[in-house]
């Protein structure tokens, strides 16, 4: 197979739908083709990912992205509206030090309806993530430099956003206390995980009381190609934060 030729066409329409129960449509297919085309592009100069073998990046920064917001995904490949469990409206995430674009590009790709800044504190991703948002023709993402934990301080950023999404970024507590303070009331922070244990759990815990935030749930699964361990860590944030998160 040629490098540049990543089976996401009807190929994997089967497996996506085996583990997802829900398919891409051509136009989506065709971004997660010229995202790809692009990342493998981009490592030439940046070093973005390690994954750059066709199957491997449907998995791995696919699929793995978008396993994580599963349950927002629409059945049948339609748009229909991301609501939270109060009814409302889920209209913004942010995908904190989200690199190379993952997983918030594929989710962008994937939830037109969703609004989804990519906030990265390295100019170079951020100045390459410039360039492949015209390139995939999304309209609704955008950048944004920064750190997040100097971020979140801004009027706008504080509380506003829906959906936050974090992978590899750090411990999973350091997560939580970037994540929470950008979210709303009711807001999800959906922390990508690989293996998972008791120690992180209870530290996760002791981090995310003073932020507002409970553990909903936990959902541990394989991927659908190569099997590899992964666990889905999902927060709620309950109350508005109490203190000030620490750095
Ligand atoms: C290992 S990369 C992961 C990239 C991507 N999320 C992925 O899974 O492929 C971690 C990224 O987080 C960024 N980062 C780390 N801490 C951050 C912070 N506090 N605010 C914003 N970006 C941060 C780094 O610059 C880096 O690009």
């Amino acid at each position: 197979m040629n490098q540049m030729t990543m089976p996401v066409l009807p190929e994997m329409n089967e497996l996506w739908q085996e583990s997802l129960n829900w398919v891409p449509n051509e136009s989506q297919q065709q971004q997660f083709q010229r995202l790809y085309e692009l990342i493998v592009e981009g490592n030439r100069h940046l070093n973005l990912t390690r994954i750059t073998e066709p199957i491997e990046f449907w998995e791995k920064h696919l699929w793995d992205s978008l396993r994580g917001i599963a349950r927002l995904l629409p059945a049948n490949g339609n748009s229909g509206e991301i609501r939270d469990f109060t009814g409302q409206p889920m209209l913004k995430a942010m995908d904190i030090g989200t690199g190379g674009g993952f997983p918030g590009l594929p989710v962008a790709i994937a939830l037109p309806n969703l609004s989804v800044t990519l906030l990265d504190s390295t100019r170079k991703k951020i100045d390459f993530l410039e360039t492949v948002l015209p390139s995939l023709t999304i309209q609704n993402a955008g950048t944004l430099l920064g750190r997040s934990d100097e971020i979140w301080r801004q009027p706008h950023h504080k509380a506003a956003y829906d959906i936050a999404l974090l992978r590899a970024v750090g411990a999973a507590s350091l997560c939580a206390k970037y994540a929470l303070p950008f979210l709303k009331n009711g807001g999800l922070a959906v922390l990508y995980r690989g293996n998972w244990t008791a120690e992180e759990e209870a530290d996760l815990q002791s981090a995310i009381g003073h932020l507002g935030g409970t553990i909903e749930s936990v959902e541990a699964f394989t991927t659908p190609v190569s099997q590899g361990a992964r666990h889905c860590v999902y927060l709620r944030k309950v109350v508005q934060q109490l203190e000030r998160p620490a750095r």
